[in-house]
């Protein structure tokens, strides 16, 4: 009699379980050394985890690679037409109740057209010393400290 049990708990389980959600984001970078910015946007206040602060990207789409995915976002939220470089760094955040996100950075140094705002609060070029004074997303914070430390880039 157990066995049937057991199986059926697992099936639950696996019912139940989020599937884990693919995320992009850019690091767009200019100047070198100590004069090094990224930049940096704010979510709204009426999106989830609002006015946040984040790196422009967004969900992979089906049949998307992780760079169309981000080139794509950085069209759609700053009309730029970016290169998409070197892979920085994968990292994987579970949040209380939103499931496990597996977010893919990669430096962007080369993009056409005007940084213009098409769904932020607000945006800006931050040196890497200063990222950890804006309040961001619990899943960027671990490499918010690594760059305004200078381990990474
Ligand atoms: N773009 C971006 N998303 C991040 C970062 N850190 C982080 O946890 N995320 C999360 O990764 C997901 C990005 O997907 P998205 O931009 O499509 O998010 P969304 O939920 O606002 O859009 P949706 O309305 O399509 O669901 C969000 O859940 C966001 O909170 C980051 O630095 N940049």
């Amino acid at each position: 009699m157990k066995e049937p049990i057991r199986k059926l708990n697992g099936q639950r389980a696996l019912d139940t379980a989020k599937p884990l959600r693919h995320v992009v984001a850019a690091m767009i970078l200019r100047g070198s050394g100590a004069e090094r910015e990224v930049f940096i946007c704010q979510r709204r206040p009426d999106q989830p985890m609002g006015l946040k602060w984040e790196f422009p990207g967004g969900k992979i789409e089906p049949g998307e690679t992780p760079k169309e995915a981000l080139a794509r976002e950085l069209s759609e939220e700053l009309g730029i037409v970016a290169e998409i470089g070197d892979h920085i760094t994968t990292v994987r955040h579970t949040y209380r109740n939103g499931g496990t996100i597996e977010i893919q950075f990669f430096a962007v140094t080369e993009f056409s057209g005007d940084l213009d705002n098409r769904i932020f609060q607000e945006m800006l070029w931050s040196p890497l010393e200063r990222l950890p004074d804006y309040d961001f997303l619990a899943a960027d914070l671990t490499l918010i400290r690594d760059l305004a430390e200078g381990k990474i880039l």
